[in-house]
Protein backbone atom coordinates (compact mmCIF):
# COMPACT_ATOMS: atom_id res chain seq x y z
CA UNK A 1 0.00 0.00 0.00
CA UNK A 2 1.10 3.45 -0.88
CA UNK A 3 2.26 6.17 1.71
CA UNK A 4 -0.92 8.46 0.91
CA UNK A 5 0.72 11.16 3.04
CA UNK A 6 3.78 11.42 0.76
CA UNK A 7 2.19 11.06 -2.78
CA UNK A 8 1.42 14.65 -4.75
CA UNK A 9 -1.71 14.41 -6.71
CA UNK A 10 -1.77 16.06 -10.39
CA UNK A 11 -4.44 19.17 -10.79
CA UNK A 12 -5.36 18.06 -14.25
CA UNK A 13 -5.15 14.31 -15.39
CA UNK A 14 -6.83 13.12 -18.92
CA UNK A 15 -9.59 15.96 -19.72
CA UNK A 16 -10.27 16.15 -15.98
CA UNK A 17 -9.27 19.04 -13.32
CA UNK A 18 -8.72 18.01 -10.46
CA UNK A 19 -10.71 19.22 -7.37
CA UNK A 20 -11.36 18.67 -3.82
CA UNK A 21 -10.07 15.37 -1.98
CA UNK A 22 -13.49 13.20 -1.07
CA UNK A 23 -11.29 10.23 0.36
CA UNK A 24 -8.28 8.33 0.42
CA UNK A 25 -8.99 4.48 0.19
CA UNK A 26 -7.00 1.02 0.94
CA UNK A 27 -4.52 2.33 -2.49
CA UNK A 28 -5.88 5.36 -3.52
CA UNK A 29 -7.75 8.97 -3.10
CA UNK A 30 -10.66 10.00 -4.84
CA UNK A 31 -11.48 13.53 -5.83
CA UNK A 32 -13.80 15.71 -7.08
CA UNK A 33 -13.47 16.59 -10.25
CA UNK A 34 -14.42 18.25 -13.58
CA UNK A 35 -14.48 17.54 -17.64
CA UNK A 36 -12.84 20.66 -18.90
CA UNK A 37 -14.83 20.22 -22.38
CA UNK A 38 -18.01 19.27 -20.83
CA UNK A 39 -18.27 20.61 -17.18
CA UNK A 40 -19.46 16.89 -16.61
CA UNK A 41 -18.69 16.69 -12.62
CA UNK A 42 -16.98 13.24 -11.61
CA UNK A 43 -15.50 11.47 -8.82
CA UNK A 44 -11.93 10.82 -10.19
CA UNK A 45 -10.10 7.74 -8.24
CA UNK A 46 -6.64 8.30 -8.80
CA UNK A 47 -3.63 5.81 -8.13
CA UNK A 48 -0.10 5.81 -8.39
CA UNK A 49 0.46 2.76 -11.71
CA UNK A 50 3.13 1.11 -9.97
CA UNK A 51 1.05 0.92 -6.55
CA UNK A 52 1.24 -2.80 -5.13
CA UNK A 53 -2.63 -3.44 -4.78
CA UNK A 54 -3.77 -2.08 -8.54
CA UNK A 55 -7.32 -1.76 -7.47
CA UNK A 56 -8.32 0.08 -10.07
CA UNK A 57 -6.95 -1.75 -12.64
CA UNK A 58 -9.19 -4.52 -11.11
CA UNK A 59 -12.15 -1.67 -10.78
CA UNK A 60 -12.11 -1.45 -14.69
CA UNK A 61 -12.74 -4.65 -15.35
CA UNK A 62 -16.10 -5.02 -13.84
CA UNK A 63 -17.77 -1.70 -14.89
CA UNK A 64 -18.48 -2.63 -18.12
CA UNK A 65 -20.42 -5.30 -16.86
CA UNK A 66 -22.69 -3.32 -14.30
CA UNK A 67 -23.33 -0.26 -16.35
CA UNK A 68 -26.92 0.27 -16.61
CA UNK A 69 -27.69 -1.40 -13.20
CA UNK A 70 -30.34 0.54 -10.23
CA UNK A 71 -27.38 1.96 -7.62
CA UNK A 72 -24.16 0.78 -9.44
CA UNK A 73 -22.43 3.99 -10.96
CA UNK A 74 -21.90 4.72 -14.44
CA UNK A 75 -17.84 4.80 -15.55
CA UNK A 76 -17.26 7.66 -17.46
CA UNK A 77 -13.60 7.89 -18.48
CA UNK A 78 -10.48 5.56 -17.53
CA UNK A 79 -6.69 4.88 -18.57
CA UNK A 80 -3.13 5.78 -17.10
CA UNK A 81 -1.61 9.21 -17.87
CA UNK A 82 1.94 9.53 -16.61
CA UNK A 83 2.41 7.85 -13.31
CA UNK A 84 -1.12 8.12 -12.80
CA UNK A 85 -4.03 5.52 -13.09
CA UNK A 86 -7.66 7.49 -13.15
CA UNK A 87 -11.24 5.99 -12.86
CA UNK A 88 -13.97 8.71 -13.23
CA UNK A 89 -16.81 7.97 -12.10
CA UNK A 90 -20.46 9.14 -10.95
CA UNK A 91 -20.19 11.73 -8.33
CA UNK A 92 -22.21 10.19 -5.24
CA UNK A 93 -23.28 11.39 -2.29
CA UNK A 94 -22.41 10.10 1.72
CA UNK A 95 -21.50 6.95 2.59
CA UNK A 96 -23.55 4.70 5.06
CA UNK A 97 -20.14 4.78 7.46
CA UNK A 98 -20.61 8.34 7.48
CA UNK A 99 -23.83 8.64 8.38
CA UNK A 100 -23.41 5.80 10.86
CA UNK A 101 -20.80 7.74 12.81
CA UNK A 102 -22.74 11.02 12.81
CA UNK A 103 -26.32 9.03 13.91
CA UNK A 104 -23.54 7.29 16.32
CA UNK A 105 -23.47 10.74 18.50
CA UNK A 106 -26.85 10.91 19.01
CA UNK A 107 -28.79 7.45 19.55
CA UNK A 108 -27.16 3.84 20.04
CA UNK A 109 -28.96 2.38 17.15
CA UNK A 110 -30.64 2.93 13.90
CA UNK A 111 -34.04 3.06 13.26
CA UNK A 112 -36.09 0.06 11.45
CA UNK A 113 -37.18 1.31 8.63
CA UNK A 114 -33.89 2.41 7.82
CA UNK A 115 -32.55 -0.79 8.31
CA UNK A 116 -35.40 -2.49 6.11
CA UNK A 117 -34.51 0.47 3.35
CA UNK A 118 -30.89 -0.76 3.43
CA UNK A 119 -31.70 -4.30 3.17
CA UNK A 120 -33.94 -4.20 0.79
CA UNK A 121 -31.59 -2.24 -1.21
CA UNK A 122 -28.32 -3.66 -0.67
CA UNK A 123 -30.14 -6.88 -1.60
CA UNK A 124 -31.24 -5.94 -4.72
CA UNK A 125 -27.56 -4.56 -5.60
CA UNK A 126 -26.16 -7.61 -4.94
CA UNK A 127 -29.27 -9.68 -6.94
CA UNK A 128 -28.27 -7.76 -9.74
CA UNK A 129 -24.05 -7.67 -9.26
CA UNK A 130 -24.40 -11.94 -9.05
CA UNK A 131 -26.63 -11.89 -12.02
CA UNK A 132 -23.79 -10.33 -13.84
CA UNK A 133 -21.50 -12.82 -12.63
CA UNK A 134 -19.54 -10.58 -9.90
CA UNK A 135 -19.10 -10.99 -5.90
CA UNK A 136 -18.66 -7.56 -4.38
CA UNK A 137 -16.21 -9.44 -1.46
CA UNK A 138 -16.35 -6.54 0.43
CA UNK A 139 -19.59 -5.24 1.61
CA UNK A 140 -19.43 -2.96 4.59
CA UNK A 141 -20.60 0.50 5.38
CA UNK A 142 -18.34 2.63 3.73
CA UNK A 143 -19.41 0.82 0.17
CA UNK A 144 -22.46 1.89 -0.23
CA UNK A 145 -23.76 5.60 -0.30
CA UNK A 146 -26.09 7.77 -1.21
CA UNK A 147 -26.80 8.20 -4.91
CA UNK A 148 -26.20 11.87 -6.89
CA UNK A 149 -28.19 14.95 -6.23
CA UNK A 150 -31.01 13.97 -8.32
CA UNK A 151 -30.74 10.24 -6.69
CA UNK A 152 -30.43 10.99 -3.08
CA UNK A 153 -32.59 8.16 -1.92
CA UNK A 154 -30.56 5.18 -3.66
CA UNK A 155 -28.05 3.25 -2.14
CA UNK A 156 -25.10 2.78 -4.36
CA UNK A 157 -22.83 0.23 -4.13
CA UNK A 158 -18.91 1.21 -4.70
CA UNK A 159 -15.52 0.21 -4.53
CA UNK A 160 -15.47 -3.40 -6.79
CA UNK A 161 -11.56 -3.58 -6.17
CA UNK A 162 -11.84 -6.49 -3.83
CA UNK A 163 -14.54 -7.81 -6.84
CA UNK A 164 -14.29 -11.09 -8.66
CA UNK A 165 -15.97 -12.57 -11.49
CA UNK A 166 -17.34 -15.61 -10.22
CA UNK A 167 -18.87 -17.37 -13.41
CA UNK A 168 -15.81 -18.50 -15.79
CA UNK A 169 -16.43 -16.72 -19.15
CA UNK A 170 -14.93 -19.37 -20.91
CA UNK A 171 -17.16 -22.50 -19.58
CA UNK A 172 -19.53 -20.54 -17.93
CA UNK A 173 -19.47 -22.51 -15.04
CA UNK A 174 -19.25 -21.47 -11.25
CA UNK A 175 -15.80 -21.07 -9.71
CA UNK A 176 -14.80 -23.86 -7.98
CA UNK A 177 -14.06 -24.09 -3.85
CA UNK A 178 -11.33 -25.11 -2.35
CA UNK A 179 -9.59 -25.76 1.01
CA UNK A 180 -6.20 -24.43 0.02
CA UNK A 181 -4.78 -21.56 2.17
CA UNK A 182 -5.60 -18.26 0.76
CA UNK A 183 -4.77 -14.30 1.44
CA UNK A 184 -8.22 -13.00 3.11
CA UNK A 185 -10.12 -11.07 0.83
CA UNK A 186 -12.74 -8.90 2.40
CA UNK A 187 -12.89 -6.93 5.83
CA UNK A 188 -12.67 -7.21 9.32
CA UNK A 189 -16.16 -6.17 10.66
CA UNK A 190 -18.75 -7.69 7.65
CA UNK A 191 -16.88 -10.58 6.02
CA UNK A 192 -18.30 -13.97 6.49
CA UNK A 193 -16.90 -16.45 9.08
CA UNK A 194 -16.40 -18.51 6.72
CA UNK A 195 -14.47 -16.63 4.24
CA UNK A 196 -12.70 -14.66 7.18
CA UNK A 197 -12.63 -17.34 9.92
CA UNK A 198 -12.52 -20.59 8.01
CA UNK A 199 -10.16 -19.09 5.00
CA UNK A 200 -12.87 -20.39 2.49
CA UNK A 201 -13.39 -19.06 -1.21
CA UNK A 202 -16.13 -16.06 -1.07
CA UNK A 203 -19.14 -16.92 -3.32
CA UNK A 204 -22.40 -15.46 -3.20
CA UNK A 205 -24.02 -16.32 -0.04
CA UNK A 206 -20.71 -14.76 1.66
CA UNK A 207 -21.52 -11.59 0.06
CA UNK A 208 -25.39 -11.96 1.57
CA UNK A 209 -23.65 -13.00 5.16
CA UNK A 210 -22.14 -9.75 5.30
CA UNK A 211 -24.84 -7.51 4.41
CA UNK A 212 -26.84 -9.61 7.45
CA UNK A 213 -23.88 -8.95 9.86
CA UNK A 214 -24.27 -5.12 8.58
CA UNK A 215 -27.69 -4.71 9.31
CA UNK A 216 -27.15 -6.32 12.91
CA UNK A 217 -24.61 -4.06 13.40
CA UNK A 218 -26.80 -1.09 12.62
CA UNK A 219 -29.42 -2.48 15.71
CA UNK A 220 -26.51 -3.25 17.86
CA UNK A 221 -26.01 -0.41 20.67
CA UNK A 222 -22.16 0.06 20.68
CA UNK A 223 -22.04 -2.47 16.93
CA UNK A 224 -20.84 -5.95 16.70
CA UNK A 225 -18.96 -6.78 19.66
CA UNK A 226 -15.97 -7.72 17.25
CA UNK A 227 -15.74 -4.00 15.96
CA UNK A 228 -15.58 -2.24 18.91
CA UNK A 229 -11.70 -2.29 19.65
CA UNK A 230 -10.90 -0.78 16.31
CA UNK A 231 -8.85 -2.37 13.40
CA UNK A 232 -6.38 -5.20 15.00
CA UNK A 233 -3.00 -3.97 15.04
CA UNK A 234 -1.31 -7.57 16.02
CA UNK A 235 -1.85 -11.35 14.53
CA UNK A 236 -3.44 -11.73 18.35
CA UNK A 237 -5.53 -9.37 18.44
CA UNK A 238 -6.64 -10.34 14.79
CA UNK A 239 -6.66 -13.79 16.09
CA UNK A 240 -8.97 -12.56 19.44
CA UNK A 241 -11.26 -10.77 16.58
CA UNK A 242 -11.91 -14.09 14.60
CA UNK A 243 -12.51 -16.61 17.33
CA UNK A 244 -15.23 -13.56 18.84
CA UNK A 245 -17.16 -13.30 15.44
CA UNK A 246 -16.66 -17.48 14.94
CA UNK A 247 -18.16 -18.16 18.38
CA UNK A 248 -21.18 -15.35 18.10
CA UNK A 249 -24.10 -17.41 17.81
CA UNK A 250 -26.92 -16.12 16.00
CA UNK A 251 -29.51 -16.24 18.49
CA UNK A 252 -27.18 -13.92 20.66
CA UNK A 253 -26.08 -11.56 18.10
CA UNK A 254 -30.09 -11.00 17.14
CA UNK A 255 -31.75 -11.29 20.91
CA UNK A 256 -34.43 -9.10 20.97
CA UNK A 257 -35.01 -8.17 16.88
CA UNK A 258 -37.67 -9.28 14.86
CA UNK A 259 -36.47 -13.05 13.83
CA UNK A 260 -36.17 -12.08 10.16
CA UNK A 261 -32.35 -11.04 11.37
CA UNK A 262 -31.64 -14.02 12.60
CA UNK A 263 -33.26 -16.23 9.91
CA UNK A 264 -31.20 -14.11 7.21
CA UNK A 265 -28.01 -14.79 8.73
CA UNK A 266 -28.56 -18.61 9.15
CA UNK A 267 -29.95 -19.39 5.67
CA UNK A 268 -26.68 -17.21 4.33
CA UNK A 269 -24.39 -19.63 6.50
CA UNK A 270 -26.69 -22.79 5.42
CA UNK A 271 -26.16 -22.23 1.56
CA UNK A 272 -24.28 -24.50 -0.03
CA UNK A 273 -20.87 -22.74 -1.99
CA UNK A 274 -22.52 -22.17 -5.45
CA UNK A 275 -25.72 -21.73 -4.40
CA UNK A 276 -27.98 -18.65 -5.26
CA UNK A 277 -28.94 -17.05 -2.58
CA UNK A 278 -32.91 -16.40 -2.29
CA UNK A 279 -33.26 -12.84 -2.78
CA UNK A 280 -36.84 -12.99 -3.75
CA UNK A 281 -37.72 -14.49 -0.47
CA UNK A 282 -35.67 -12.01 1.77
CA UNK A 283 -36.68 -8.68 -0.40
CA UNK A 284 -40.24 -9.87 0.35
CA UNK A 285 -40.05 -10.61 4.04
CA UNK A 286 -38.32 -7.11 4.58
CA UNK A 287 -40.66 -5.67 2.61
CA UNK A 288 -42.89 -7.61 5.05
CA UNK A 289 -41.30 -6.60 8.23
CA UNK A 290 -41.56 -2.49 6.95
CA UNK A 291 -45.18 -3.19 5.90
CA UNK A 292 -46.18 -4.56 9.30
CA UNK A 293 -44.59 -1.30 11.22
CA UNK A 294 -46.81 1.03 8.68
CA UNK A 295 -43.37 2.08 6.62
CA UNK A 296 -44.09 2.84 3.01
CA UNK A 297 -41.81 2.94 0.01
CA UNK A 298 -38.53 1.53 1.65
CA UNK A 299 -37.49 1.22 -1.60
CA UNK A 300 -36.47 5.23 -1.24
CA UNK A 301 -33.84 5.77 1.66
CA UNK A 302 -35.09 8.47 3.32
CA UNK A 303 -32.50 10.82 5.23
CA UNK A 304 -32.84 11.62 7.82
CA UNK A 305 -35.35 9.30 8.68
CA UNK A 306 -38.91 9.77 9.29
CA UNK A 307 -39.23 7.17 11.50
CA UNK A 308 -35.75 8.19 13.76
CA UNK A 309 -37.08 6.43 17.00
CA UNK A 310 -35.68 3.18 17.69
CA UNK A 311 -37.79 0.57 17.31
CA UNK A 312 -35.77 -2.53 18.25
CA UNK A 313 -32.00 -2.89 19.59
CA UNK A 314 -30.09 -5.95 20.13
CA UNK A 315 -30.65 -7.08 24.06
CA UNK A 316 -27.40 -7.96 25.53
CA UNK A 317 -27.23 -12.43 25.71
CA UNK A 318 -27.01 -14.04 28.99
CA UNK A 319 -23.56 -15.67 29.45
CA UNK A 320 -24.06 -19.45 28.38
CA UNK A 321 -23.80 -22.08 30.74
CA UNK A 322 -21.09 -24.79 28.50
CA UNK A 323 -19.25 -22.83 25.22
CA UNK A 324 -18.23 -25.40 22.66
CA UNK A 325 -14.51 -24.58 22.75
CA UNK A 326 -14.61 -23.89 26.59
CA UNK A 327 -13.45 -27.00 27.57
CA UNK A 328 -16.92 -28.18 29.45
CA UNK A 329 -17.91 -30.98 26.70
CA UNK A 330 -18.63 -33.01 29.67
CA UNK A 331 -20.82 -31.43 31.05
CA UNK A 332 -22.39 -30.56 27.92
CA UNK A 333 -22.65 -33.98 26.88
CA UNK A 334 -24.62 -34.73 29.43
CA UNK A 335 -27.57 -32.12 29.36
CA UNK A 336 -27.27 -32.90 25.91
CA UNK A 337 -27.99 -36.37 27.06
CA UNK A 338 -31.05 -35.11 29.17
CA UNK A 339 -32.24 -33.12 26.40
CA UNK A 340 -32.38 -36.51 24.01
CA UNK A 341 -33.86 -38.44 26.58
CA UNK A 342 -37.65 -40.08 25.73
CA UNK A 343 -39.45 -38.30 28.28
CA UNK A 344 -42.64 -39.67 26.69
CA UNK A 345 -42.30 -42.69 28.02
CA UNK A 346 -44.50 -45.65 28.52
CA UNK A 347 -45.63 -45.89 24.85
CA UNK A 348 -43.31 -49.07 24.32
CA UNK A 349 -46.86 -51.00 22.10
CA UNK A 350 -47.25 -51.46 19.00
CA UNK A 351 -49.26 -48.47 17.17
CA UNK A 352 -52.97 -47.87 16.76
CA UNK A 353 -53.76 -44.94 15.13
CA UNK A 354 -54.68 -45.02 11.36
CA UNK A 355 -57.83 -45.34 9.95
CA UNK A 356 -60.65 -45.52 11.92
CA UNK A 357 -63.40 -46.65 9.38
CA UNK A 358 -66.44 -47.16 12.00
CA UNK A 359 -65.34 -43.66 13.19
CA UNK A 360 -68.69 -41.49 13.36
CA UNK A 361 -68.17 -38.05 11.75
CA UNK A 362 -68.92 -35.81 14.03
CA UNK A 363 -69.63 -32.14 13.01
CA UNK A 364 -68.77 -30.47 16.23
CA UNK A 365 -65.55 -29.63 16.70
CA UNK A 366 -64.78 -27.28 19.17
CA UNK A 367 -63.69 -24.06 17.88
CA UNK A 368 -60.08 -23.58 17.42
CA UNK A 369 -60.15 -20.88 20.81
CA UNK A 370 -61.74 -23.54 23.43
CA UNK A 371 -58.50 -25.95 22.14
CA UNK A 372 -55.73 -23.66 24.03
CA UNK A 373 -57.79 -25.09 27.21
CA UNK A 374 -56.16 -28.04 27.22
CA UNK A 375 -52.90 -26.73 26.99
CA UNK A 376 -52.55 -26.31 30.78
CA UNK A 377 -52.06 -30.20 30.93
CA UNK A 378 -48.58 -29.96 29.06
CA UNK A 379 -47.86 -26.94 30.00
CA UNK A 380 -44.00 -26.96 30.51
CA UNK A 381 -42.63 -25.96 33.92
CA UNK A 382 -41.89 -22.36 34.84
CA UNK A 383 -38.61 -20.72 33.03
CA UNK A 384 -36.79 -20.50 36.70
CA UNK A 385 -37.15 -24.29 36.83
CA UNK A 386 -34.60 -24.77 34.05
CA UNK A 387 -31.61 -25.45 32.83
CA UNK A 388 -30.20 -23.72 29.34
CA UNK A 389 -28.89 -26.10 26.65
CA UNK A 390 -28.41 -24.00 23.94
CA UNK A 391 -25.37 -24.47 22.82
CA UNK A 392 -24.69 -24.85 18.64
CA UNK A 393 -24.13 -21.97 16.41
CA UNK A 394 -24.96 -23.82 13.48
CA UNK A 395 -28.49 -25.73 13.93
CA UNK A 396 -32.13 -24.75 13.60
CA UNK A 397 -31.74 -24.73 17.56
CA UNK A 398 -31.48 -21.76 18.40
CA UNK A 399 -34.52 -20.54 20.84
CA UNK A 400 -35.13 -22.16 24.01
CA UNK A 401 -38.24 -23.02 25.89
CA UNK A 402 -39.20 -23.97 29.21
CA UNK A 403 -39.84 -28.27 28.43
CA UNK A 404 -40.38 -31.03 29.85
CA UNK A 405 -41.33 -32.94 33.46
CA UNK A 406 -37.62 -33.45 33.88
CA UNK A 407 -37.85 -30.08 34.33
CA UNK A 408 -34.79 -29.21 31.59
CA UNK A 409 -34.47 -26.44 29.09
CA UNK A 410 -34.36 -27.62 25.85
CA UNK A 411 -33.86 -26.30 22.98
CA UNK A 412 -36.74 -25.62 20.30
CA UNK A 413 -35.25 -28.24 17.94
CA UNK A 414 -35.00 -30.74 21.37
CA UNK A 415 -38.37 -30.32 22.15
CA UNK A 416 -39.57 -30.72 18.74
CA UNK A 417 -37.50 -33.85 17.97
CA UNK A 418 -39.00 -35.38 21.60
CA UNK A 419 -42.40 -34.09 20.79
CA UNK A 420 -42.35 -35.99 17.33
CA UNK A 421 -40.94 -39.35 18.94
CA UNK A 422 -44.08 -38.92 21.56
CA UNK A 423 -46.17 -38.98 18.31
CA UNK A 424 -44.78 -41.79 16.84
CA UNK A 425 -45.79 -43.75 19.85
CA UNK A 426 -48.88 -42.19 20.64
CA UNK A 427 -51.62 -44.95 21.46
CA UNK A 428 -55.16 -43.40 20.89
CA UNK A 429 -56.16 -40.02 19.01
CA UNK A 430 -56.61 -38.38 22.68
CA UNK A 431 -52.74 -38.53 23.30
CA UNK A 432 -52.42 -37.46 19.68
CA UNK A 433 -54.55 -34.42 20.18
CA UNK A 434 -52.72 -33.34 23.03
CA UNK A 435 -49.64 -33.41 21.07
CA UNK A 436 -50.65 -31.69 18.69
CA UNK A 437 -51.72 -28.75 21.54
CA UNK A 438 -48.11 -29.28 22.68
CA UNK A 439 -46.83 -28.63 19.03
CA UNK A 440 -48.50 -25.32 18.88
CA UNK A 441 -47.58 -24.71 22.15
CA UNK A 442 -44.03 -24.91 21.48
CA UNK A 443 -44.18 -23.20 18.20
CA UNK A 444 -46.10 -20.43 20.05
CA UNK A 445 -43.30 -19.55 22.87
CA UNK A 446 -40.45 -19.80 20.53
CA UNK A 447 -39.44 -16.47 19.40
CA UNK A 448 -38.98 -17.65 15.95
CA UNK A 449 -42.19 -19.50 14.00
CA UNK A 450 -40.22 -20.66 11.10
CA UNK A 451 -40.74 -24.43 10.70
CA UNK A 452 -37.43 -26.02 10.88
CA UNK A 453 -36.74 -29.63 9.99
CA UNK A 454 -37.66 -30.59 13.52
CA UNK A 455 -40.98 -29.06 13.00
CA UNK A 456 -41.24 -30.81 9.81
CA UNK A 457 -40.27 -34.00 11.39
CA UNK A 458 -43.11 -33.49 13.98
CA UNK A 459 -45.68 -33.05 10.83
CA UNK A 460 -44.33 -36.20 9.40
CA UNK A 461 -44.95 -38.21 12.32
CA UNK A 462 -48.41 -37.18 12.55
CA UNK A 463 -49.02 -37.59 8.25
CA UNK A 464 -47.86 -41.32 9.47
CA UNK A 465 -49.32 -41.68 13.00
CA UNK A 466 -53.24 -40.67 11.03
CA UNK A 467 -52.70 -42.24 8.05
CA UNK A 468 -51.21 -46.14 8.43
CA UNK A 469 -48.32 -46.12 10.81
CA UNK A 470 -47.97 -49.70 9.88
CA UNK A 471 -46.70 -48.37 6.16
CA UNK A 472 -44.08 -46.51 5.05
CA UNK A 473 -44.70 -42.62 4.37
CA UNK A 474 -42.67 -40.60 2.56
CA UNK A 475 -41.42 -37.46 4.90
CA UNK A 476 -43.23 -34.26 3.91
CA UNK A 477 -40.10 -32.73 3.48
CA UNK A 478 -38.84 -34.20 0.68
CA UNK A 479 -41.49 -32.21 -1.10
CA UNK A 480 -39.92 -29.40 -0.45
CA UNK A 481 -39.81 -27.21 -3.44
CA UNK A 482 -38.57 -23.55 -2.34
CA UNK A 483 -36.56 -22.10 -4.94
CA UNK A 484 -33.52 -21.40 -3.97
CA UNK A 485 -33.16 -24.44 -1.31
CA UNK A 486 -34.36 -27.24 -3.82
CA UNK A 487 -31.34 -29.39 -5.33
CA UNK A 488 -31.93 -27.70 -8.93
CA UNK A 489 -31.17 -24.46 -7.26
CA UNK A 490 -27.43 -25.50 -6.76
CA UNK A 491 -26.81 -24.35 -10.22
CA UNK A 492 -25.17 -21.04 -10.18
CA UNK A 493 -27.91 -20.17 -13.61
CA UNK A 494 -30.84 -21.22 -11.71
CA UNK A 495 -33.42 -18.50 -12.07
CA UNK A 496 -34.47 -19.01 -9.00
CA UNK A 497 -37.54 -16.85 -9.63
CA UNK A 498 -39.37 -19.13 -7.23
CA UNK A 499 -42.71 -19.93 -9.42
CA UNK A 500 -43.68 -22.59 -6.87
CA UNK A 501 -43.60 -20.21 -4.06
CA UNK A 502 -46.30 -19.36 -2.20
CA UNK A 503 -47.65 -15.95 -2.24
CA UNK A 504 -48.47 -14.46 1.03
CA UNK A 505 -52.21 -14.18 -0.10
CA UNK A 506 -51.91 -17.39 -1.34
CA UNK A 507 -50.82 -19.42 1.85
CA UNK A 508 -53.48 -17.09 3.87
CA UNK A 509 -56.26 -18.42 1.43
CA UNK A 510 -54.48 -22.43 1.44
CA UNK A 511 -54.39 -22.04 5.52
CA UNK A 512 -58.08 -20.89 5.46
CA UNK A 513 -59.17 -23.40 3.11
CA UNK A 514 -57.25 -25.69 5.23
CA UNK A 515 -58.74 -24.77 8.13
CA UNK A 516 -62.33 -25.16 7.32
CA UNK A 517 -61.95 -28.61 5.81
CA UNK A 518 -60.31 -29.86 9.08
CA UNK A 519 -63.58 -29.55 10.66
CA UNK A 520 -65.77 -31.15 7.92
CA UNK A 521 -62.87 -34.15 7.73
CA UNK A 522 -64.67 -37.47 8.75
CA UNK A 523 -61.48 -39.70 9.20
CA UNK A 524 -57.51 -40.21 10.18
CA UNK A 525 -56.69 -40.52 6.99
CA UNK A 526 -58.37 -37.49 5.87
CA UNK A 527 -56.60 -35.16 8.45
CA UNK A 528 -53.57 -36.93 7.32
CA UNK A 529 -53.95 -35.86 3.83
CA UNK A 530 -54.69 -32.20 5.70
CA UNK A 531 -51.45 -32.12 7.53
CA UNK A 532 -49.26 -33.30 4.48
CA UNK A 533 -51.53 -30.31 2.50
CA UNK A 534 -50.34 -27.82 5.75
CA UNK A 535 -46.30 -28.84 5.34
CA UNK A 536 -46.63 -28.40 1.99
CA UNK A 537 -47.87 -25.00 1.95
CA UNK A 538 -45.69 -23.82 4.99
CA UNK A 539 -42.74 -25.25 3.09
CA UNK A 540 -43.65 -23.17 0.19
CA UNK A 541 -44.35 -19.88 2.08
CA UNK A 542 -42.01 -17.16 2.45
CA UNK A 543 -39.82 -17.92 5.56
CA UNK A 544 -41.29 -21.12 6.13
CA UNK A 545 -43.23 -19.70 8.91
CA UNK A 546 -46.20 -20.62 10.72
CA UNK A 547 -48.77 -17.50 10.97
CA UNK A 548 -51.75 -17.00 12.56
CA UNK A 549 -53.80 -19.06 10.31
CA UNK A 550 -51.82 -21.76 10.55
CA UNK A 551 -51.86 -22.47 14.38
CA UNK A 552 -55.74 -21.76 13.62
CA UNK A 553 -55.54 -25.19 11.07
CA UNK A 554 -53.30 -26.74 13.50
CA UNK A 555 -55.78 -26.22 16.68
CA UNK A 556 -58.68 -26.93 14.42
CA UNK A 557 -56.85 -30.47 13.84
CA UNK A 558 -56.42 -30.77 17.62
CA UNK A 559 -59.75 -30.88 18.09
CA UNK A 560 -60.58 -33.14 15.59
CA UNK A 561 -58.44 -35.57 16.30
CA UNK A 562 -60.15 -35.18 19.53
CA UNK A 563 -63.51 -35.88 18.34
CA UNK A 564 -62.47 -38.53 16.02
CA UNK A 565 -61.70 -40.65 19.29
N1 LIG B 1 -18.24 7.88 -6.60
C1 LIG B 1 -18.06 8.46 -5.43
N2 LIG B 1 -18.66 9.62 -5.14
C2 LIG B 1 -18.46 10.21 -3.95
N3 LIG B 1 -17.66 9.73 -2.98
C3 LIG B 1 -17.02 8.58 -3.22
C4 LIG B 1 -17.19 7.89 -4.45
N4 LIG B 1 -16.44 6.79 -4.41
C5 LIG B 1 -15.83 6.80 -3.22
N5 LIG B 1 -16.17 7.86 -2.50
C6 LIG B 1 -15.69 8.20 -1.14
O1 LIG B 1 -14.32 7.86 -1.02
C7 LIG B 1 -14.15 6.82 -0.03
C8 LIG B 1 -13.11 5.82 -0.53
O2 LIG B 1 -13.56 5.26 -1.76
P1 LIG B 1 -13.36 3.75 -2.20
O3 LIG B 1 -13.88 2.88 -1.14
O4 LIG B 1 -13.90 3.53 -3.56
O5 LIG B 1 -11.78 3.72 -2.28
P2 LIG B 1 -10.79 2.57 -1.96
O6 LIG B 1 -9.45 3.10 -2.26
O7 LIG B 1 -11.15 1.34 -2.66
O8 LIG B 1 -11.12 2.47 -0.41
P3 LIG B 1 -11.03 1.33 0.66
O9 LIG B 1 -9.58 1.13 0.92
O10 LIG B 1 -11.75 1.96 1.84
O11 LIG B 1 -11.73 0.14 0.13
C9 LIG B 1 -15.53 6.20 0.13
O12 LIG B 1 -15.78 5.68 1.41
C10 LIG B 1 -16.45 7.39 -0.15
O13 LIG B 1 -16.63 8.14 1.02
Amino acid sequence: MTDQSRLSYPKLIANYLVGQKLGAGFSGAIFIARNIHTNHEVALKLQPINEPCPTNKYERAFYPVLQGGKGLPTLWAAGQEGPWDYLAIDLLGRSLDSIHRELMMKQDVWDLRSVCSIAVQVIDRLRTMHTRGILHRDIQLGNCVLGPAHKTQTIYMIDFGFSKFFIDPNTKRHIPDSKEPRDFIGNYWFSSVRVHCRNRVPSRRDDMEALALMLIHLLTPGGLSWTRNGVPKTDEAHDVLMREKRLARPEDLCRGLPPIFEEFLRDCRRLNFNQRPDYERWLEDFYELANEHGYEDIDRFIWPSPYPAPTYRVTAAPKPMARRDSGSSELEGVLNGIADMHLGGGFGDRQVLGERPNLVNRDSPAPAKDDAKGKGKGKPPAKADVIDLTTSSDEENANTRAGTAAGVRLTKAAHLAQLAREINAAADNRALAQLVRDFVLVMQENRSKMLTKEGFAVLDALHKQLGDPSVFVAPLRTTRVRASHGAGSQNENSSGAGAERETRQGKMNKLWRLAMDVRGAGSNAQLAKLVAEFGAVINRSSGRTVTKDGFGFLNGLAARIEALS
